[in-house]
């Protein structure tokens, strides 16, 4: 990835709420599934947003081979259904492979992310913010604060 797009929990915050008023009315729903771990951030806030009590999560590690990134997704831990009624929530679609794997496990959800890069745009039903494919999000989970020096150092 040559790019970088770092996130603030703030401006996290600002886009899971857009998000969720894509959602409404909230009457429609049962609930919302996170795509843990990554989806457990937004679903959150939609979950507070849309007053939605009952939150699920689907469990999936993507992972590699000995030598290259695999298309296989393991599946640690998923809620029984076909999702109706229910938002499935990530944080963010890249290649869309996890994507992919949550549209067959659950086809009738409407599956929804803060952020979308064009390979993984199509596979979600709405989204917030496009990134370019070449980007890699830095979300704030991910971050800390630390010490800066300053330009001129004594
Ligand atoms: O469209 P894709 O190429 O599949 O990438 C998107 C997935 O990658 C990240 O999860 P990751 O697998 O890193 O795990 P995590 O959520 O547990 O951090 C992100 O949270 C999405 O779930
Ligand atoms: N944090 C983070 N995780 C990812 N997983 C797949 N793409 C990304 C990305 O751009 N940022
Ligand atoms: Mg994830």
């Amino acid at each position: 990835m040559s790019e970088k797009y770092v996130v603030t929990w703030d401006m996290f915050q600002m886009h899971a709420r857009k998000l969720s008023e894509k959602l409404l009315p909230a009457s429609q729903w049962k609930g919302v599934i996170a795509v843990s771990r990554g989806g457990l951030f937004p679903a959150a806030v939609i979950s507070r947003e849309l007053g939605l009590r009952h939150v699920e999560t689907v469990c999936i590690v993507s992972y590699e081979d000995h030598y290259k990134q695999s298309d296989e997704l393991r599946v640690l831990h998923a809620p029984e259904g076909d999702g109706e009624g229910f938002i499935v929530v990530d944080d963010l679609v890249d290649t869309g492979n996890t994507a992919r794997k949550i549209r067959e496990m659950y086809p009738k959800a409407r599956f929804v992310t803060v952020f979308a890069k064009p390979a993984g745009a199509p596979l979600v039903d709405d989204y917030v913010i496009d990134i370019p494919q070449n980007t890699w999000i830095e979300q704030p989970w991910d971050l800390g604060l630390s010490f800066v020096p300053p330009l001129a150092r004594k």
